[in-house]
């Protein structure tokens, strides 16, 4: 039910062009009674001959009514829309405040194109709530009341006609049709989203269906899906027509009823014979207000449905709360994990189980693991992305449930190894890390990142566009953009996540240098399968399983046999064999 309704309080603010929309549209209906009527009592006025000027009234009603209809038509379709697009531009704003505070834990789970569709499409289908579903009974009884009161003074029985045809066409007729239309809507919403899932998602991996021979058993999933949806369209674009037709059908019998009532009446010297035509062609086009009702059933089902994906995203609980927020010093930046023991959702495992390590203020520490081991986790704690279960974090001494995520954010600069570049201008997503931040500042980032005397070389400098994932870079000169931004957010606490990943060994060896400058007076978090560098942390910590099972200085954790130690020997050997001559 909250699907159908909850658009309601968001047209209540703009109720004053609600308001006009519906005056206007009944005055459009009107208008075209009105024209049909005079047009028809004019012909019958003008085949008994009367003298010109006795026909004057009624050709002046003929102009009138025609001018009035094309022009409130006109109106009423700016109103309507605008006000349409007002609401539907507040849905936006408020969708994406809403989803904002669900990133990411509570969207990894949507797919991006679902999500897309969300935003775009189910926004896009609430416009028919208020333009095909809310409007259109409002006009029929405001239509039914002028008009009946209009019959009703030539005859009670046209009004009784009228409001048996209007019964049949706006009430039962829809009625039937949303019974036979039921889930419909729901269905061909869910299988757009999903067709556009698939698509999506096999565009972005066309490569590998190629390259294992599953491209054409993909395509066949997405025709499949595409032969369902076709079905659902087809079935409901027969019921809308046929429900069109049998309401067609009820507005020519009203006026087939209201012209033998009216034979009647002429017979019986109780109607003037002028007035048939003008009766009979006027209740015809009254059910012009009813047409659109045919529609509704249909559209209600899919703005509910769609109402009902928005909905869902609207009120899903963040997964962490901002708390009433603290005033921090950052030069007390100091970083803490007690027993802290986190898991991504209530049947999952512990992603960590017990880790408790702490760096003091422009300290470095360094957790090492294998890849599933939980140290992306720490990260995503530490960002207030997810909230942990149990023990306690301390961000400069305080609880970092004590931070906004925001807040917690702006304390902390990171570097990762999959560091987003938008597709904008190099200046653009520097000032991501410093909206405010002027030429100077941009320039001092890039020359200690390194990165100035390449962006100089480019033919528009710091407003060269980077393309998709900032594409046009090299991967050692994407890296250097992320320490860009880092050094222009200045945060006191670093993180650095596998930021040497996927580097070659002598672009790692550059950017390594820029990396030691940005540690400089931080609090430092180093997170890598590499061993490079780790000879300078004040920590190490291993994890395995979300646990921490060792835990030293580098020269202490070489000389246990473990997990630490099997790494420091790989990287060694490895290392001894790229240098040895072959
Ligand atoms: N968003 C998520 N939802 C559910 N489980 C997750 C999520 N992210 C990670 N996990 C699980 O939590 C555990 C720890 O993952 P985490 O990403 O922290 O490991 P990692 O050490 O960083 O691994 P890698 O080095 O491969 O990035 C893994 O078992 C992983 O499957």
């Amino acid at each position: 039910m909250k699907g159908k309704t909850w658009l309601i309080p968001m047209l209540l603010p703009h109720w004053r062009r609600v308001f006009l929309a519906l005056l206007l549209s009944t005055l459009t209906v009107t208008s075209h009674i009105g024209l049909m009527a005079t047009a028809a009592y004019l012909l019958a006025r003008a085949a008994l001959h009367p003298p010109v000027l006795d026909l004057m009234v009624t050709i002046v009603g003929v102009r009138f009514f025609g001018i009035t209809r094309a022009v409130s038509r006109y109106v009423e379709r700016y109103v309507s829309h605008d006000v349409t697009f007002r609401i539907l531009s507040e849905i936006r704003v408020k969708f994406y405040q809403s989803i904002e505070p669900l990133a990411p834990a509570r969207l990894r789970n949507l797919r991006s194109a679902d999500l897309l569709r969300r935003i775009v499409a189910d926004v896009e289908t609430q416009q028919n709530l208020f333009l095909r579903v809310l409007a259109p009974p409002l006009v029929a009884v405001l239509v039914l009341t002028g008009y009946g009161l209009f019959l009703a003074r030539f005859d009670l029985r046209f009004s009784a006609i009228l409001a048996a045809g209007f019964l049949m066409a706006g009430l039962i007729i829809p009625w039937i049709f949303h019974i036979l239309s039921k889930g419909i809507g729901g269905r061909v919403i869910a299988l757009k989203a999903k067709l556009m899932v698939r698509v999506a998602d096999g565009l972005m991996g066309i490569t590998e269906l190629i390259a294992y021979g599953q491209a054409e058993s993909y395509l066949k999933d997405v025709r499949e899906i595409n032969e369902q949806l076709r079905k659902e369209q087809r079935r409901s674009a027969w019921l809308s027509a046929l429900s069109s037709a049998i309401t067609g059908m009820a507005a020519n019998l009203s006026m087939v009823l209201v012209l033998i009532l009216g034979i009647v009446l002429v017979e019986k010297g109780r109607l003037s014979g002028v007035n048939l035509g003008m009766l009979a062609l006027g209740t015809l086009s009254s059910f012009e207000a009813l047409f659109p009702l045919a529609l509704v059933p249909h559209h209600l089902e899919e703005s509910r449905a769609a109402a009902n994906r928005l909905l869902e995203m609207l009120e899903a609980e963040p997964a962490v709360k901002d708390q009433a927020s603290l005033t921090v010093n950052p030069q007390e930046m100091s970083l803490a994990f007690h027993d802290v023991c986190f898991k991504y959702d209530e049947k999952a495992p512990w992603a960590l189980d017990h880790v408790s390590f702490s760096i003091p203020r422009q300290g470095k520490v360094g957790i090492v693991g294998a890849s599933g081991a939980g140290k992306t986790s720490v990260v995503n704690l530490l960002l207030r992305f997810w909230d942990y279960n149990e023990g306690r974090i301390e961000l400069g001494g305080h609880s970092i449930r004590d931070y906004s995520q925001d807040e917690a954010c702006s304390l902390i600069g990171v570097v990762t190894q999959r560091t987003h570049i938008f597709n904008a201008t190099i200046r653009e997503n520097l000032l991501l890390a410093k909206p405010e931040a002027g030429d100077e500042e941009l320039v001092l980032a890039c020359k200690r990142a390194k990165l100035h005397d390449f962006i100089q070389t480019l033919p528009k400098g710091y407003e060269s566009f980077v393309g998709e994932g900032g594409f046009k870079l090299s991967g050692g000169q994407r890296q250097r953009l992320a320490i860009a931004r880092v050094f222009l957010k200045n945060a006191p606490i670093l993180i650095l996540d596998e930021a040497m990943e996927g580097l070659d060994p002598i672009t790692e060896a550059e950017v390594m240098a820029e990396v030691d400058r940005l540690m400089e007076g931080r609090t430092t978090l180093v997170i890598t399968h590499h061993l490079a560098g780790l000879e300078s942390m004040d920590e190490i910590i291993v994890l395995d399983q979300g646990r921490v099972v060792e835990r030293g200085k580098h020269s202490e954790l070489i000389q246990y046999p473990g997990f630490y130690h099997k790494l420091w020997d790989r990287t060694f050997t490895r290392r001894v064999q790229a240098h040895s001559p072959t």
